[in-house]
C-alpha cells in the first residue's frame, strides 16, 4: 500500500472508530429530497419509489436492504444517472444531479459504480481496465498506468496487473472492477449487489476487503445488497426499504468500531440487529 494510504487508514480508521455519529456530523456529500419513481408500460403503471428522503454524509458507508422488489436497483441507477427521478432531488454536494431528465454530466463523471457482474473488457489486462475511465477522460498514458498500478495494490492485485480478465476468479474480477470505479477518485462508490455472484467465503473475504479499501480511500459508499449480514457487517448505517412503493422503514445505526473483523459476527449485539433486521423485512413479505 502506498505510503499516503496507509496513513490515510490510521486517519480514517480513527475518524470511523465510533462509527455513525461521527459519519453523521461531517458535510452531507449525497442529499436524496423526496425521491420518488414511476413506470409506465403498456401493461402497468408501477410506482417503484415514494417519498425518499435521506442524507448520507462524507466518508459514510450506507448498506440498503430490502425485498425483492422494493426498488434498490432503481434507486441506485438514479444515483448513477442511468435514470431520472419522477420527483424529487438528488444532490451531490450540493449539486443538483438532475435537472427534470436531463443529467448533469459533470456530475455524473465523479461517481464510481460497481455492479453485480465486472463487465470488463476481455481484451484489456487488468491494468488497463482499471484505468480505462483515466484513459476516456484524457490522462495521460504513465499517469494513468501509475494510477492503475497503485490501485491493483489497494485491492489487492498487485502482480496481476499485465493478466487477463480471462485468467481471473469472479472476486479478482470484482476487485478490478472496484479498482476500476475508484480511479477517478470518485466522489460517491455506488455498488449494486458486487458479491452476489461470489461463493460465500470469496464473499466474505471481499467484505473484509471492501472495508478495508472504504478506510483506505475515505469514500463515500452506497451499498445494496440483499445480504442482511453483509449489510450490517460493512454499514455505517443500513437502510431498509419497504416494496410498492419503495420507502425507508427504517434506518438503524452500526455501531461496531471499525476496523472490523469477522469475529464481530458472533457477537450478540450483532446477531440481534441482524435478526430485528430479518424480522422487519419478513413482515414485509405480506405487503
Ligand atoms: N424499466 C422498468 N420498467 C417498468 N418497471 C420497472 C422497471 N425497472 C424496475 N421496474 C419495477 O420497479 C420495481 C422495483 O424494481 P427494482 O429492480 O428497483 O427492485 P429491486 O429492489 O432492485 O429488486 P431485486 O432485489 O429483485 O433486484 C419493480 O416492481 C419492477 O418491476
Amino acid at each position: 500500500m502506498a505510503a499516503d494510504s496507509a496513513e490515510m487508514v490510521e486517519r480514517t480508521a480513527g475518524a470511523r472508530q465510533a462509527g455513525p455519529p461521527e459519519g453523521a456530523s461531517g458535510p452531507a456529500k449525497l442529499e436524496l429530497i423526496g425521491i420518488g419513481k414511476e413506470f409506465h408500460t403498456k401493461r402497468a403503471h408501477t410506482q417503484a419509489l415514494s417519498g425518499i428522503d435521506l442524507t448520507i454524509r462524507d466518508g459514510e458507508f450506507v448498506s440498503v436492504i430490502g425485498r425483492s422488489g422494493c426498488g434498490k436497483t432503481t434507486l441506485l441507477r438514479m444515483l448513477a444517472g442511468l435514470l431520472s427521478p419522477s420527483t424529487g432531488q438528488i444532490l451531490i454536494e450540493g449539486r443538483s444531479l438532475w435537472n427534470g431528465a436531463r443529467v448533469d454530466t459533470s456530475v455524473v463523471s465523479q461517481l464510481g459504480v460497481v455492479f453485480q457482474e465486472a463487465n470488463l473488457f476481455p481484451w484489456y489486462s487488468v491494468a488497463e481496465n482499471i484505468a480505462l475511465p483515466l484513459r476516456l477522460r484524457g490522462d495521460g498514458k504513465a499517469e494513468r498506468l501509475a494510477r492503475a498500478y497503485e490501485l491493483a495494490e489497494l485491492v489487492g492485485l498487485g502482480g496481476f496487473e499485465r493478466s487477463y480478465p480471462r485468467e481471473l476468479s469472479g472476486g479478482m474480477r470484482q476487485r478490478v472492477a472496484i479498482a476500476r470505479a475508484l480511479s477517478i477518485r470518485p466522489k460517491l462508490l455506488l455498488m449494486d449487489e458486487p458479491f452476489g455472484a461470489l461463493d460465500a467465503l470469496t464473499r466474505e473475504r471481499m467484505n473484509l476487503e471492501l472495508q478495508r479499501i472504504a478506510l483506505a480511500t475515505a469514500a463515500t459508499v452506497v451499498f445494496i445488497t440483499h445480504d442482511i449480514t453483509e449489510a450490517v457487517f460493512l454499514g455505517d448505517r443500513v437502510v431498509h426499504l419497504t416494496p410498492r412503493p419503495g420507502r425507508i422503514r427504517q434506518v438503524k445505526a452500526i455501531e461496531f468500531d471499525r476496523p472490523r473483523g469477522i469475529d464481530v459476527q458472533t457477537e450478540p449485539g450483532f446477531g440481534a440487529i441482524v435478526r430485528d433486521l430479518r424480522h422487519a423485512l419478513d413482515e414485509d413479505e405480506g405487503r
